[in-house]
């Protein structure tokens, strides 16, 4: 049994403003406080290990408080070594120091390694981890990504943080390298009272493990007696906080509740302690993650050290008091540290041997009082497994009573699976029922595949040493820069601040008992790995009914796919209607096209008809009226051909002739042709006058009979004209309405068919859909068997489990028989120590 030893450091004055006389005395390992200029002031004067003033290095600290800790966890002891204070007095810069003044942990690291360096005879293992409780949540600072850690306890592993990164290191640089980058991932933060003010609690953590080396002919060889494995904590608390000094709000203020609130339960923690045993009851370890992790260093298995740093200023007075009761109250407790070694069965019957021999030796020597000691020590040790016992058997409570929930739980995922594998059979296609069905009675029945399938992975996101799940882990970084943000609810409302912080410092402890503001942890016993089975069949509805609403949804948009489709065939069936139409209409396009020709040639059998029959009252070929009349056939004929000329690509093509050659002009050409013909013949007829009569006289008989004659074939001409200019016409407004007709058809036809060809491309990307309906169908009929497969799997894992806890009781109940006979050895011993008239010590009782 050995104190824990203390000591106080007075870090220098912050500013040259600041510094208004000195408040406190410091004499020797003493320190009292004193009013300005030496005036004597009444009040307690506490002493401690040791006293360091602002002048003190952190070296020297190192080597006068913590260096024996370091060198003890070297050599198999847990060590433990803290600063605590106020906020700005000087933590930090004792535990981590600056390049000029290395703190606590970089001499420790170094000195760890150094001191390794010169143990020839045992060979060493270290791993290191560092995390900070912030808000009081765990979160790993080597990966930002495990956050909100848990704490387990274990028999081999003792109170452990699960899913914390370890890192296995060589050498001291590697360490320090780990720690800068550790560093980065500290919460700090800005306050009034300091610039860089530490929001969480770290806790560097260095594992030791040691076994002796043994020489074989010159090689170094490794006994495998037993192994040592300390635990080296090196901490760096945040400072306890008066609200209306740092200002805090927000945020701040939140971390501000946090810290008050934890170190308050570390000063209940350590008032307990320094209690004598029998006042002391109850410790609150887990009323708090700092306390639950620094148990064993608080009245435990280890040697500790606290430096309780403070501030000089005359403003910072009361908190310095509360800092001085705090230390004193923690120069008081006791820890009970042993090497740590893990034996096999060989090296613990030795080491029991040897113990004997010792007690014989020693009871020879008649030592009265080495042998209260040792029985003191054995006694304790009885307690020690006695308590164990007790903690097994509640922890096996437990696990049965946890068995039965995950049972229970087990039985209604069933249910459900059932339910969603029958809404899958009544809305999907046969073959995936089928393959349910079968599914789920395979799983029923517990085929051999099933164990194939449960040693592949655990699909439940088991929490495992090193591989945290993903999804559980909210970045720092994403709520870190939000002001007003914190990830933990405004629970300590009426314990928090002010009335904390007073408490704290007038050294008043609240009833500890009353105290249950965290929720007590429950015990994960036998496996940490265990996942907490609520959790995980939690995660089974979700996922089930996760799984079931992708199906509704997949049935829903089938049934919309299928309505489309239908939609899709009314309007193809409309087209092909309007289609049909069309080509009604064309082909009435091309009988209006015979029609019209039909009636051209009658026209133009009229027109020869007219012709031959004015053709027929001048017999005189030669006559100028002749020649007129076979001028006018000639135009009329080109008139009926240029007729035709149009007419026939109608029929043959049913495409239109272009504007520039339209039928328009033809009725003004021909009228030119027909002047210029009477022009003609009149002036044949003038110069045939003058050549037979001489000079023409305007009564002269032949040329009034000639003028005449012209007169009346002129208006015969234009009669005709007139006759052929209608018909004409009216062929030209018959083509011209069929025209229209055509070129509105054609339109119509462009029209449909482009809608023809978009309602193809919409059914086309329907039926697309459609296929990508059924396939996220089958996916979700797929990824539902994978559940099912998963949910076998854990329940062969949970077999095991059970198998597991089975033979973890009959282990159990041999060491119980163990401890009986250690029991009945030791009374034996006592019996004989008795016959040998030696005074049973008083403290011992029977058990
Ligand atoms: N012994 C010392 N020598 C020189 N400077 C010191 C000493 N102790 C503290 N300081 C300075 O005082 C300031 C506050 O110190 P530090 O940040 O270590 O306080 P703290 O107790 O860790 O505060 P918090 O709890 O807010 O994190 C820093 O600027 C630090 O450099």
């Amino acid at each position: 049994m050995e104190k824990i030893c203390v000591a106080v450091r007075v870090r220098p004055y912050a500013s040259e403003e600041s510094m208004n006389g000195s408040f406190w005395k410091i004499e020797d390992n003493r320190i009292s406080f004193h009013r300005a200029h030496e005036t004597p002031a009444s009040g307690p004067s506490y002493a401690f290990d040791h006293i360091f003033d602002e002048s003190c290095t952190n070296a020297r600290v190192y080597e006068l408080l913590t260096k024996d800790v370091i060198r003890a966890a070297v050599e198999g002891f847990n060590g433990t070594a803290f600063a605590y204070g106020q906020t700005s007095s000087g933590k930090t810069f004792t535990m981590n120091g600056s390049d000029a003044d290395p703190g606590i942990t970089r001499l420790a690291v170094k000195d760890v390694f150094d001191k390794i360096q010169t143990t020839s005879d045992r060979e060493f293992l270290i791993r290191v981890s560092y995390m900070e409780i912030y808000n009081e949540e765990i979160n790993d600072l080597f990966s930002v990504e495990n956050q909100k850690l848990q704490i387990h306890e274990s028999l081999e592993r003792g109170i452990f943080v699960a899913g914390l990164r370890e890192e296995i290191v060589n050498d001291a640089d590697e360490v320090f390298r780990l720690l800068e980058s550790g560093e980065v991932n500290r919460h700090f933060g800005e306050t009034n009272m300091n610039a860089q003010s530490s929001r969480s609690h770290t806790i560097f953590r260095m594992v030791i493990e040691s076994r002796e080396k043994e020489h074989v002919m010159g090689r170094e060889m490794s006994t495998s007696d037993a192994i040592r494995v300390s635990v080296l904590n090196l901490v760096d608390l945040a400072g306890s906080e008066r609200i209306a000094k740092t200002g805090a709000d927000g945020v701040r203020l939140k971390e501000g509740k946090h810290i008050n609130k934890s170190l308050m339960i570390l000063g209940n923690v350590i008032n307990k302690l320094s209690e004598g045993a029998k006042q002391r009851g109850h410790i609150p370890y887990r009323d708090s993650k700092l306390t639950r992790i620094l148990q064993p260093a608080l009245g435990g298995n280890a040697k500790t050290s606290i430096i309780c740093t403070i501030a000089p200023e005359e403003v910072h007075i009361e908190e310095t008091k509360g800092t001085l009761q705090f230390a004193s109250r923690a120069k008081r407790v006791t820890n009970c540290a042993q090497v740590n070694e893990i034996l096999t069965d060989a090296a613990l019957l030795k080491r029991q041997k040897l113990e004997i021999e010792e007690l014989r030796q020693k009871l020879q020597g008649s030592h009265a009082e080495v042998l209260e000691k040792e029985i003191l020590k054995l006694r304790n040790e009885m307690l020690n497994y006695e308590l164990e016992r007790e903690k097994l058997e509640m922890e096996l409570k437990e696990e049965r009573k946890s068995q039965k929930e995950r049972e229970k739980c087990l039985k209604e995922q069933q249910i459900k699976i059932e339910n969603l594998s029958n809404l899958v059979s009544s809305s999907d296609s046969d073959k995936n029922s089928r393959q349910v069905q079968t599914y789920l009675k395979e799983n029923c029945s517990g085929t051999p595949s099933e164990s194939k399938s449960i040693a592949k992975d655990d699909i439940f996101g088991t929490p495992t040493f090193r591989a945290a799940p993903n999804s559980f882990v909210f970045k720092r970084s994403n709520y870190s820069g939000l002001s007003g943000y914190s990830p933990l609810p405004d629970t300590l409302s009426s314990i928090a601040d002010e009335e904390t912080w007073l408490n704290m410092n007038k050294g008043y402890v609240v009833d500890l008992d009353s105290i249950q503001m965290t929720p007590v942890i429950k015990h994960q016993p036998y496996s940490s790995s265990a996942p907490k089975p609520v959790a995980a069949n939690e995660k089974y509805d979700k996922e089930l009914q996760d799984l079931q609403k992708r199906l509704e949804i997949a049935i829903q948009e089938k049934k919309e796919l299928e309505r489309k489709n239908r939609e899709q065939e009314l309007l193809n069936n409309q087209l092909n209607n309007e289609l049909s139409e069309l080509r009604r209409e064309a082909k009435l396009g091309e009988e209006i096209s015979g029609r019209l020709s039909k009636s051209l040639s009658s026209c133009k059998n009229v027109y020869a008809e007219v012709v031959s029959n004015i053709l027929g009252v001048d017999s005189d070929e030669k006559s100028s009226l002749s020649l007129l009349f076979c001028g006018i056939s000639d135009i009329g004929n080109a008139l009926f051909t240029t007729l035709e000329t149009h007419l026939r690509p109608l029929m043959e093509d049913k495409k239109l002739y272009s504007e520039q050659c339209t039928l328009r002009e033809h009725p003004e050409m021909l009228r030119e042709r027909l002047t210029n013909a009477v022009t003609l013949v009149a002036s044949n007829s003038q110069s045939a006058g003058s050549e037979q009569a001489g000079p023409l006289c305007c009564c002269g008989s032949k040329d009034c009979a000639l003028e005449e004659e012209l007169a009346t074939c002129e208006g015969n001409l234009a009669a005709v004209f007139n006759v052929v200019k209608d018909k004409f016409h009216g062929l030209q407004k018959e083509l011209d309405g069929s025209n229209q007709l055509l070129k509105d058809c054609n339109k119509k036809y462009c029209g449909l068919e482009n809608q023809f060809r978009a309602l193809k491309e919409e059914k086309d990307s329907l039926l697309q859909a459609i296929s990508e309906s059924t396939q996220k169908a089958s996916l979700a009929s797929e990824q539902k068997e994978n559940v099912l497969k998963d949910l076998s799997a854990e329940m062969q894992r949970r077999k095991y489990l059970e198998e597991e806890i089975k033979q973890f009781s009959v282990a159990f109940s041999v060491r119980q028989n163990f401890l009986l006979s250690f029991h009945r050895e030791l009374k034996s011993k006592l019996e004989r120590l008795e016959a040998e008239n030696k005074p049973v010590p008083k403290s011992f009782g029977h058990k």
